[in-house]
């Protein structure tokens, strides 16, 4: 390559972490969490709350959240705000140095809680800067390395940076989903009540299946009304019927929905065949797209953040068409709106950038978006699409 020679300031005095970027630029800043040093794709997100869940949702396997919110940390963790496997995210990069926790909430410190979960933090970095060059150069592939005694062998982190393939094509959904089946009860969570149980009795059944979701998606799922049983991401056909379902959830995960696709989208199309309802969720959207026929294409940074505007496009939707509602995301990869074939619709798309964020095939009870409704963090505006699936449901 041949922008890669290393460029950068020499090492700060202090510098306990350092970010190596696959194209040669090298940035300083203090370590905290883990020890050590991970290769994974480094993108930002402008959610200003709710980081314990933004690090502890699956989808965010095999990479680095870089917050633009300058103040991380400081209302600690808890357990409650886990989303999925501890050690989706590989670390994180902030602004300012994480302070003591000041929370009614807080059980623990950002830092202990990341090094016990094996994830790498470093702070005291321009964030905006960073921010930035992701927007000019697209999501990098980087080292994050930490090292109390602030030795680092650039070299070969270089090295291993520049060696990593890249999140195309990669399928990571195995490697952060449930491996067996589970029935899955918890609703919502209420203040000083913790999550409600209602009870599966005379619910409909809804099979969902596990690519790395979000926990607070099947929690929705049972607020809506639903019986929620979770089965893994190589569950086949046969698996899923044999549950009787009313039907089929495809959660969020990581990685690239092309790889995903090659076990799940064959299990998807034969749903869609028997006229299964089915709703899908971010990584669950794009595999619905891809089984109906659809492309879907890795962005240039992805959209990740709480305050995303997303349209309602299409008459569809009646005096509610051109409706925004602000949502929650973390993707990416993008269903190519231009691909939809005959029979897929555009049901909403991104303010932002005017990119594909849902469909619905027609004549079939089968829509799937690219955000987030079940929100954690973020907006509620979206919470209907789980009372619209769960209520369609006999
Ligand atoms: N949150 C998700 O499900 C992400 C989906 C997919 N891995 C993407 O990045 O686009």
């Amino acid at each position: 390559m041949a922008d890669a020679a290393l460029s950068h300031a020499p090492k700060p005095k202090g510098a306990t972490a350092v970010i190596v970027f696959a194209d040669g630029h090298v940035a300083w800043g203090r370590g905290f969490g883990a020890v050590g040093d991970a290769v994974g794709e480094l993108c930002f997100n402008t959610a200003m709350t709710g980081y314990q869940e933004v690090m502890t949702d699956p989808s965010y396997a095999s990479q680095f959240v870089c917050f633009t919110f300058p103040h991380i940390g400081n209302v600690g963790t808890n357990a409650d705000d886990v989303e999925g496997a501890c050690d989706a995210a590989l670390g994180c990069v902030v602004r300012e140095d994480v302070t003591d926790p000041s929370n009614f909430r807080a059980m623990g410190d950002f830092p202990e809680w990341m090094a016990a979960n094996g994830k790498i933090g470093i702070a005291g970095l321009d964030t905006r800067a960073l921010t930035r060059r992701i927007r000019i150069q697209g999501a990098p592939n980087v080292v994050i390395a930490h090292d109390p005694d602030g030795n680092f062998d650039l070299a070969a982190l270089h090295a291993k940076a520049q060696g990593w393939p890249g999140l195309e094509g990669m399928d990571l959904a195995k490697s952060v989903a449930r491996s067996c089946h589970e029935d899955w009860t918890g609703g919502h969570w209420t203040l000083g009540q913790g999550y409600d149980t209602p009870g599966a009795e005379g619910r409909p059944h809804v099979v969902a299946m596990d690519f790395g979701a979000k926990d607070n998606i099947f929690r929705s799922l049972v607020k809506a009304g639903a019986k929620v049983s979770v089965v893994p991401a190589e569950a086949t056909f046969d698996d899923i019927m044999a549950l009787k379902p009313d039907g089929v959830f495809l959660s969020n995960g990581p990685g690239d929905p092309a790889a995903t696709g090659v076990y799940a989208v064959p299990v998807i199309k034969r749903l869609l065949d028997i006229d299964m309802p089915i709703f899908g969720i971010c990584l669950g959207h794009q595999m619905l797209a891809l089984a109906a026929g659809a492309k879907t294409a890795k962005m240039f940074q992805g959209h990740r953040g709480a305050n995303h505007p997303v349209q309602r496009v299409g008459s569809q939707w009646g005096e509610t068409e051109g409706l925004v509602e602000i949502t929650s995301m973390n993707h990416g990869f993008a269903v190519d709106g231009d691909t939809l074939p005959a029979g897929v619709i555009e049901t909403h798309k991104s303010l932002f950038d005017g990119t594909n964020c849902g469909i619905a095939i027609t004549g079939k009870k089968a829509f799937g978006v690219q955000y987030h409704p079940e929100a954690s963090p973020g907006p509620q505006d979206s919470f209907y699409l789980f009372e619209k699936f769960v209520g369609e449901l006999t």
